[in-house]
């Protein structure tokens, strides 16, 4: 019993010293915990005072930070030590080297390196790809655990703004901060492409002292205190005036512009506003704001000290606190930054004075045409637009714009005051900058002369301009030819438009982004002297009128620019009476005593100097005129030198423009589609002469075996209806194989003799029978034939019947043979009528068309299904055209041609000049060389 007693007892007793023990290892933790917790207090109330010191503060001056010899301050230092080192393990390594390295690539030449290594040297950096960061001095950072130095940098010009802030006594620091970021951007580009406007609240003179060698050359603008309303409304005028005028199409600003193009359109601006920490006025704060953020897509770049900016655009800023180290928005609060000291006063002032003189000694140069050229060619792309200098203003390119903004271009000067000289230049200009697939050329002089002849290949040089695609001179009798220039740019505006609708797209510019690999260049259609289109009442004028309002109107969209140039008030004045045309013409250029080539009010022209022009994007208003001077393009072999610099550029494959010269009759053997003409066809092509259009294409009738297949020339001259008849025989005589053509050769007036020798010889050179027939013959001959249709199968070898001045044995025909009582006249009409369908065509030349209707007699003008006359009155060719009035003035070496199986109207042709009888035979074409679908006829 007992014993169960003392075992319950230490089993009591054990539990309860376990219970003691238990309490008492308790109550212990907790004391200690107590003591850990008030040990980590203790360090972590130290931690917080280094952090407030700063680690390096407090490790250089440990009392400052509350060191009390305490083991709690040495663990909280360990800890703060170990720490940083973890957060600047990465940077410790790399972060200095990585910056340096960073800055020297952004901020090449002026922009990074120290003073001595540059400063007084003219810079020559491309404005076209500046620097992404300036530096300003060198930064660390205090906190790091082996603070090493780096460059301090900012991103400036196109990137940022810049904000400077001074403490008390700081003001100096930041006016050398100041001049040496603009002694860094002013010496790393050639001069003038960095202009600085300075606005100091305190001070008119005195600010920036060292720069002032730069105001005699406009490079420096001090403004007056009291007028930061002008500097202000200066800068505003600029962001508006790139907008409408140097920013393309698509491009918002221009440094992206330049990234594309190539080529920095305008030079940078520079503001520097010193305030005195007093805020501005309402308007003129609003004003700057705008600027703020607008600006620096112009070029238009603020630094503000001791001025409030509060903009979303990109801004920088330094502080400059007169307590402690500057620090810089880039470089972050934790470093610190040792500005760059200034450099010495002499040497800040000589280099102004050389970047002034140098930008001065270029300014005075005369300019050349050279001045407008860049440095590579063919680099610029024309998806958004065209743009090229023609000139200098304060020896400052000029632009000139040719896109959405400003479609289409309109030239006034009078005679001699340099219109051709301005387009050669400018035409110089966009050549050397767009490659041919960028930009083509369409060219045409309505005056007398050959000014554009230059562009396409000569005797003398056989150079030619590669972006130009046809060329028009001595046209100012063939107004047609501007139809068919306009008529083309029309029916190219339709391709382009329906190319663009096909990939969902309604303009040429997305059309590019689409169909990358397409050709899409933008056309420039020059006119000179365009007044002629309307020179008459007449239906030339009328379709003018209306090609020009659509090309005009619909060109901006797809790429296609129109270039008109007039000496001659009356022509624009006519241009006037059609506001839906003149609209469209934003862009003037007015040479020296223009009249109404600018707005009424605008008569900035008539003080213009010589060679100048005043160039204006804003539809010839007055705030609109840009004063440039013009350089001599056409000098004695100025032009031919850039012409054979491009020439030599071209692709080999590329053919030269095609070249409409009115004053000269084109050659048969030179034509396309003669060349191409090949043995044997079906259908033969009878080319009678050359059309108006821009291809120079022939005139051309197919010889089917049909009713009416037969050809008629009218007029009084030999010489142009022996051209027609030469040629279409000449043409047959390529198409068929020796033998598989008979012709019948007749010459009935004596001034054809030559003539058909010639024609005879060259037919026989071809392989071909030819029969000759003579006035006393004739009869005869065509009484043979007309005898013969009723045995032809249709299966047999043709024939043509060639017929010189038929009219003139008309009498002898009439005689009637006593048996029959049938003429040869009769023979003659049977022939006419039944012959085509069965291979018997008659290609005939009478004097005049009273004779042709005598010939015909009571038979349908039907049974001429073709002709071509010359100096013969639109009312006479009505009954031969289907019935419809025709308007035509004859005039010489030019006829019209009629095909009623194809033509709507008659067209105006152009006759041959065929080739010697000797050289008649050309090459057979090479297969390849044929073109695929041979050409229909050009009819409307
Ligand atoms: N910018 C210039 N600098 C020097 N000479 C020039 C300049 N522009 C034109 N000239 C010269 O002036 C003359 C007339 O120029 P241009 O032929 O261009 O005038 P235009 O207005 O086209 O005259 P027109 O209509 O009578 O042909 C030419 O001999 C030309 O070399």
């Amino acid at each position: 019993m007992r014993s169960k007693r003392n075992e319950r007892r230490s089993r009591i007793e054990a539990a309860f010293e376990l219970l003691r023990s238990r309490i008492s290892t308790a109550l212990g933790a907790a004391d200690r915990e107590r003591e850990r917790v008030l040990a980590a207090h203790a360090q972590q109330e130290h931690a917080l005072r280094i952090a407030e010191t700063g680690l390096a503060t407090a490790e250089r001056t440990p009392a400052a930070a509350g060191d009390d010899g305490s083991a709690e301050f040495r663990a909280a230092l360990r800890e703060a030590r170990q720490q940083r080192a973890e957060a600047f393990a990465e940077w410790t390594g790399t972060g200095p080297a990585a910056l340096r390295e960073l800055v020297a690539e952004a901020a090449p030449g002026a922009a990074g390196l120290d003073f001595p290594e540059w400063l007084g040297r003219v810079g020559d950096a491309d404005p076209a790809a500046p620097p992404g960061l300036w530096r300003i001095g060198t930064a660390s950072v205090p906190d790091s655990p082996a603070p090493e130095e780096f460059p301090a940098a900012l991103p400036l010009l196109d990137e940022a703004h810049l904000r400077i802030t001074t403490g008390r006594d700081t003001e100096e620091s930041a006016e050398e901060l100041v001049q040496n970021l603009l002694l860094r951007a002013l010496s790393h580009f050639p001069p003038g492409a960095v202009r600085v406007h300075v606005w100091d609240v305190t001070q008119l003179t005195g600010t920036l002292p060292g720069l002032h060698p730069l105001t005699g050359a406009g490079l420096l603008t001090v403004h007056d205190p009291t007028r930061l309303d002008e500097m202000l409304d200066g800068l505003s005028d600029h962001i508006r005036r790139i907008h409408t005028g140097s920013l393309l199409g698509g491009h918002t600003s221009l440094r992206a512009m330049a990234a594309e193009t190539g080529r920095r359109a305008e030079p940078w601006r520079v503001a520097v506003l010193f305030g005195d920490g007093e805020a501005l006025r309402e308007e003129q704060q609003q004003q700057l704001q705008r600027i703020a953020r607008n600006g620096l897509a112009c070029g238009i770049q603020l630094i503000v000290v001791d001025l409030s900016l509060t903009v979303n655009s990109a801004i920088e800023s330094v502080a400059l606190p007169s307590d402690g180290p500057a620090r810089a928005s880039t470089t972050g609060p934790e470093a610190v930054v040792q500005l760059d000291p200034a450099p010495e006063r002499s040497r800040v002032t000589a280099a102004c004075s050389a970047i002034a003189e140098e930008f001065q000694s270029r300014r005075a140069r005369v300019r050349s045409l050279d001045d407008l050229l860049p440095e590579h060619f063919w680099t610029q792309r024309s998806t958004s637009g065209l743009q090229a200098p023609v000139g200098f203003s304060e020896g400052e390119q000029v632009d000139v714009t040719l896109g959405d903004a400003s479609p289409h271009m309109l030239i006034g000067g009078p005679s001699g005051s340099g219109k051709t000289n301005f387009l050669y230049g400018m035409l110089g200009s966009l050549a050397a900058r767009y490659a041919p697939d960028e930009l083509e050329l369409y060219l045409l002089d309505f005056k007398e002369g050959v000014s554009f002849a230059q562009f396409t290949p000569g005797k003398r040089d056989p150079s030619w301009l590669p972006h130009a695609r046809l060329v028009g001179v001595n046209v100012n009798t063939d107004r047609e030819f501007g139809l068919a220039l306009l008529r083309f740019l029309s029916e190219e505006m339709r391709r382009r438009a329906e190319a663009a609708k096909e990939h969902e797209v309604t303009k040429l510019e997305e059309l590019r982004g689409e169909d990358p690999a397409g050709r899409w260049p933008r056309i420039v259609a020059v006119i000179d002297e365009f007044q002629y289109l309307f020179a008459e009442r007449d239906p030339v004028t009328a379709q003018a009128t209306t090609l020009l309002e659509d090309v005009a109107r619909r060109g901006r969209s797809q790429g296609i620019h129109l270039v008109l140039a007039s000496q001659d008030v009356s022509g624009i004045e006519a241009f006037w009476g059609k506001p839906a045309i003149f609209e469209q013409f934003i862009l003037r250029i007015a040479l020296p005593k223009a009249r109404r080539a600018l707005a009424d009010q605008n008569s900035a022209a008539m003080e213009l100097p010589r060679w100048h022009a005043v160039v204006n994007h804003e539809s010839g208003v007055r705030h609109g005129n840009e004063i440039a001077r013009i350089p001599d393009a056409t000098a004695k072999k100025t032009f031919d030198r850039l012409q054979q610099r491009l020439w030599e550029r071209r692709d080999p494959a590329a053919a030269p423009p095609i070249l409409f010269d009115g004053s000269l009759l084109p050659d048969l053997a030179e034509l396309a589609d003669y060349a191409q003409l090949r043995a044997p066809v079906a259908t033969p092509r009878v080319l009678l002469g050359r059309v108006i259009d821009v291809h120079g294409a022939a005139a051309a009738v197919r010889l089917a075996r049909s009713p009416g297949r037969n050809i008629a020339v009218l007029g009084s001259g030999s010489e142009d209806a022996g051209s027609v008849l030469g040629a279409a025989a000449l043409s047959l005589a390529r198409q068929h194989r020796p033998g598989g053509i008979e012709f019948t050769v007749a010459g009935l007036v004596d001034e054809v003799a030559e003539q058909v020798r010639d024609l005879v010889q060259a037919l026989r050179a071809h392989g071909h029978d030819v029969e000759r027939a003579y006035p006393d013959s004739i009869t005869g001959t065509v009484g043979g034939i007309a005898a013969g249709l009723d045995e032809r199968t249709g299966a047999d070898v043709p024939h043509c019947l060639l017929l010189y001045g038929v009219d003139a044995v008309h009498g002898r025909m009439e005689d009637k043979d006593p048996q029959t009582r049938l003429s040869g006249l009769d023979d003659l009409r049977k022939v006419l009528k039944q012959g085509p369908e069965r291979g018997v065509h008659v290609l005939g030349w009478w004097r005049s068309t009273q004779r042709l209707k005598n010939t015909l007699g009571m038979a349908p003008v039907d049974d001429i299904g073709a002709w071509v006359a010359f100096d013969v009155q639109g009312q006479e060719l009505s009954t031969f055209a289907a019935g419809q009035p025709v308007s035509w003035s004859p005039r010489a070496r030019r006829g019209l041609f009629f095909d009623r199986s194809v033509h709507s109207r008659p067209e105006v042709v152009l006759p041959l000049r065929l080739p010697a009888p000797e050289a008649a035979v050309l090459p057979e074409p090479r297969r390849e060389d044929a073109r695929p679908e041979v050409r229909e006829e050009a009819g409307e």
